[in-house]
C-alpha cells in the first residue's frame, strides 16, 4: 500500500539516471539527441550522470537551456594536485558538472570507499559549488537483522559531519538498499522504503534542525512497473540506474514522474484552506 503525499512548492521530483561504467561516445550522443525531443513535465528536474568520459559529449548534445543537469559519477576530495588517476570536485566543475554522485555502494563495496572518504567528497563538492548526491543504504544482512534505519541513519550523519548545517539543504541523499541495486537485486516495497526515509529525516534533523535536504530520493532496481507506486510515497524522487539506460526508457520515467507530480498538486489544492 502506498501513501500519497502532496508536493511542497516549489520542490521538484526529481528523477535522474546514472550510467555507470556503459556508453561509448557515439552512445552517449545518440542518447542524448534522441532525449532532446523530450520535453521534461513541469516540476520534474531531471539529471544526467554519465561516465566522466562521456560529460562533454552530453554537454554539447544537450539543446541550449535545457533543463537537465548534467553531473559525474564520482570525483576525489583534494584540491588540484598530485594524486594520479584521479579528478577533483573543481576540476569536473570546471569541465561543465553540475552535480557529483558520492558514495555508491559499487565504490562503497568494489573499490573501498570509507565513510571518511565520503565525507571529505561531500564537503568538497560543496565547496565547488556541485550538487552531491550522496548515495547511502544498506547490506542485505544488516536488512535481514532489522538495522537498516539505524545504519543508514549512521551514515548520513558520518557523510554530512562535515558540512555546515546551512549547506545541507544543498544536499541530494539517495537511499539505495544493497540488496535492491542492479542485476540480482529486486526493487525494495514503498514498505521497505518508509522507515529509512524516516531515520534519515531524523539523522538530518539532529544535525540541522529546521532545515530539510534538497531532495530526498529512492535507488535500486527502478522501472516504469514500479515508479509509480515508489514515487507515492513521500519523497523527492528517484534515482535510476538500468532502466533508464535507454533514452526511451528515461523519457518513460520522466513521463511517470509529470503525473506524480500532477498528482500531488492536486492533493495539495484540495488541501489548502478555503478563503473567507
Ligand atoms: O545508480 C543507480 C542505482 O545504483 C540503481 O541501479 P539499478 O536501477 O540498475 O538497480
Amino acid at each position: 500500500m502506498t501513501v500519497l503525499h502532496a508536493r511542497t512548492e516549489p520542490r521538484p521530483l526529481w528523477l535522474g539516471t546514472s550510467w555507470k561504467m556503459t556508453k561509448t561516445l557515439a552512445e552517449s550522443r545518440a542518447y542524448v539527441e534522441e532525449l532532446g525531443h523530450t520535453v521534461v513535465p513541469e516540476g520534474v528536474q531531471a539529471f544526467l550522470l554519465p561516465p566522466l568520459t562521456s560529460l562533454h559529449v552530453v554537454l554539447d548534445a544537450l539543446p541550449t537551456g535545457s533543463p537537465v543537469l548534467v553531473g559525474v559519477q564520482n570525483a576525489h576530495w583534494g584540491p588540484d594536485g598530485p594524486m594520479t588517476g584521479e579528478v577533483s570536485m573543481t576540476q569536473v566543475r570546471d569541465a561543465g558538472a553540475q552535480v557529483v554522485e558520492i558514495g555508491h555502494s559499487e565504490r562503497r563495496g568494489l573499490l573501498g570507499e570509507t565513510d571518511e572518504m565520503v565525507a571529505a567528497k561531500v564537503a568538497a563538492a560543496l565547496d565547488a559549488g556541485l550538487v552531491p548526491v550522496l548515495c547511502v543504504g544498506e547490506p542485505w544482512s544488516v536488512r535481514s537483522a532489522g538495522r537498516a534505519d539505524a545504519y543508514v541513519a549512521d551514515q548520513v550523519r558520518s557523510a554530512l559531519a562535515d558540512v555546515d548545517p546551512d549547506d545541507v539543504s544543498r544536499v541530494v541523499v539517495a537511499y539505495e538498499p544493497v540488496w535492491a541495486i542492479g542485476e540480482g537485486g529486486r526493487a525494495a516495497e514503498p514498505a521497505d522504503v518508509v522507515g529509512v526515509l524516516d531515520a534519515i529525516r531524523g539523522a538530518v534533523a539532529d544535525l540541522a534542525p529546521g532545515v530539510r535536504l534538497r531532495a530526498l530520493l529512492y535507488g535500486g532496481s527502478v522501472t516504469t512497473e514500479n515508479a509509480t507506486d515508489l514515487l507515492d510515497l513521500d519523497l523527492d524522487g528517484l534515482f535510476v540506474g538500468r532502466a533508464a539506460w535507454t533514452a526511451a526508457g528515461f523519457t518513460a520515467l520522466l513521463s511517470l514522474g509529470g503525473r506524480a507530480v500532477d498528482r500531488r498538486d492536486e492533493l495539495s489544492s484540495t488541501h489548502q484552506p478555503r478563503s473567507r
